[in-house]
């Protein structure tokens, strides 16, 4: 077994390792295998692991909920210094073409991504191709569009912000540091000047260059007063959270273009450089210079998604909380779970839809067992194999013969996207242990996406000795995370119930029963709001779903009140 880890680094298993039903297996040079068979099951647990160190080695980093990136438009493409040439014409008029325009970037919101981690941390617009010769103009770049999820919003880096990346003129200064003058000033030409080609020397002594020179500063010194103006008073904010497209207008005269919707436009490209016929006059007939493009807009952008969820789970590793999102949305939401801490590495979001009469849809699949994602797959598997679902009935027929055990019957044929009166999202998140602050286990950064939950929800393993010891672990890192946020705690679900008395032994129910006590006489005393409200305590089985119309009810309740709140506090 201790050889497995290191064994594992390497994704292509050495020679000697075979693989055998499944398991990996070491076969001597003989051929016959010398160690014990290691289970698919022991992989896939060091699998999971590995992935986990490595997310706890990035120190919050990976969490892509919030990214900062550097834009730059592209930049135009250079003027050209050309002659015409033509037979019998031997001083052709100048016939430079123009560069082209860099191209813009564009920011679009989308609903196919959900994450940050597809942006990339450097964006660059397509520069804008030479002008040439016999008046042709350079092609514009085309326009790049940063597709972010719903949900973003993106900030320009103030102007004093140590993150932001420099711009084009701060850049240029810090390149041309300790030259002397005259170099600085033949660096600065060279970076904005084409000449013709043997007339470098001549067009820099003459007059009608100079002139143009001038022109040339007193336009980018505009510029950049423009672009550092905005920067600092009127930097980007956007709020993407809705679905855009381009609408035709309804009474459009038809033929007219669909135009495609690139979104919002954040860096411009620059505009190509002038070819030489542009800086003809009258002392100067055959200009031999031509301008480049200029830079695109450089800035940085933070882009921070908002994940909002009404309520949020906060929990040890392995209290269950992926569990109980699952059965409360009736297994749609697809949070892993697993018995070893930190399974969950980002936060799920799930949708709770209550019905009138108080049941959820997870109550409907009522027996269903939310167990171990590799247990679950497994029978999955075996169902499919032994052609379970050739004859599976529909959801009306596993309505019909079911509740049971529910305090109100669901009627067959109720289906909830009817019935469906209340919705709530949930958020799973990773587990939160003691010092995260101080970034150990995954740190505290996920929090962040709780921020504005309306509610937050204690999940305690209530098989454990003293259950009531994890609640005030909890409370002190969201307390340090940041202060006042533990007030947003609303209850306390003491899950894995059924582990205490499982087998309807009447001693140990008593004994549940007394630690139930216990756990609720902790919060009364130590966990108390400061309105004197005291938190809610349900004892469940996130696994075997029970008792949980009572959890969904106190969530409704708690949304249904903050959301109330919220409505006053905006009147
Ligand atoms: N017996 C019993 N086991 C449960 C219950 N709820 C969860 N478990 C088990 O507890 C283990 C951890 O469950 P998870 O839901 O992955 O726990 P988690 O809080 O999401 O853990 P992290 O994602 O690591 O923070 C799994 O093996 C579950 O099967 C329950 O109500 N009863
Ligand atoms: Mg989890």
């Amino acid at each position: 077994m201790s050889r497995l880890p290191s064994l594992l680094r390497s994704t292509v298993f050495p020679k000697k390792w075979t693989r055998i039903e499944g398991g990996l297996r070491r076969v001597s040079s003989q051929g016959t295998p010398d160690t014990p068979a290691y289970t698919s099951e022991d992989l896939e647990t060091f699998r999971r692991r590995r992935k986990t160190d490595w997310k706890r080695r990035q120190g919050g980093q990976s969490f892509l909920d919030n990214v900062i990136v550097t834009v730059r438009g592209g930049t135009g493409g250079s003027g050209c210094a050309a002659f015409h040439r033509e037979k019998f014409k031997p001083f052709g008029p100048p016939s430079g073409g123009d560069g082209g325009r860099g191209g813009d970037v564009y920011i679009l919101p989308t609903s196919h991504l959900t994450t940050l981690s597809t942006v990339p941390k450097k964006i660059r617009g397509e520069n804008g191709s030479h002008g040439q010769g016999t008046w042709q103009n350079g092609k514009a770049g085309t326009p790049l569009v940063i597709r972010v999820p719903i949900g973003t919003v993106v900030r320009q880096l103030p102007w004093d912000d140590p993150r932001r990346a420099k711009d084009a003129w701060e850049s240029e200064e810090e390149s041309l540091q300790g030259l002397a003058p005259s170099e600085k000033r033949e660096k600065m030409r060279d970076k904005r000047w084409v000449h013709y080609p043997q007339y470098h020397e001549l067009n820099v002594e003459r007059d009608s260059f100079k002139d143009a020179e001038e022109a040339y500063y007193n336009a980018e010194r505009i510029r950049r007063y423009e672009s550092r103006r905005k920067a600092m008073e009127d930097p980007i904010y956007l709020d993407l959270d809705k679905e855009e497209g381009f609408e035709k207008p309804i009474n459009a005269p038809l033929g007219t273009r669909h135009q495609e919707h690139l979104g919002h436009l954040i860096a411009p490209g620059g505009l190509g450089g002038l070819g030489n016929p542009h800086f003809v006059s009258a002392e100067n007939r055959s200009p031999k210079f031509a301008t480049r493009g200029i830079e695109g807009e450089r800035l940085t952008l933070s882009l921070e998604l908002k994940l909002l969820a009404d309520i949020g789970l906060v929990g040890m590793p392995n209290a269950g909380k992926s569990t109980l999102l699952r059965a409360l949305t009736g297994g749609r939401a697809k949070s892993e779970i697993a018995a070893y801490a930190f399974t969950t590495l980002n936060p799920v979001i799930g949708i709770v839809r209550v019905a009138e009469d108080g049941t959820f849809e997870g109550s409907i699949s009522g027996q269903t067992v939310h167990d171990e994602t590799w247990k679950e797959e497994q029978e999955e598997k075996e169902r499919l194999e032994r052609g379970h679902y050739a004859t599976a009935p529909t959801r009306n027929q596993i309505v019909e013969d079911l509740p049971a055990n529910l305090a109100t019957p669901i009627k067959p044929g109720h289906h909830f996207d009817i019935f469906e009166t209340f919705r709530f999202t949930i958020a799973d998140n990773p587990g939160l242990i003691s010092r995260a602050s101080e970034n150990v286990g995954l740190g505290h950064a996920f929090l962040r996406s709780m921020e504005r939950s309306l509610a937050l929800v204690y999940v305690v393993d209530f098989s454990k000795e003293k259950p009531w010891d994890e609640l005030s672990v909890l409370r002190d890192e969201l307390e340090k995370y940041q202060p006042g946020m533990s007030e947003k705690a609303r209850l306390v679900v003491a899950n894995k119930a059924d582990l205490l008395a499982s087998n309807e032994d009447p001693i140990a129910i008593e004994q549940a029963k007394e630690k139930l006590k216990v756990l609720e006489d902790y919060v009364m005393t130590t966990m108390t709001l400061p309105d004197r409200r005291s938190l809610d305590v349900v004892p469940i089985s996130a696994k075997f779903s029970q008792n949980l119309p009572k959890v969904v009810g106190l969530m409704q309740r708690y949304v249904e009140e903050e959301r109330k709140r919220m409505e006053e506090e905006a009147d």
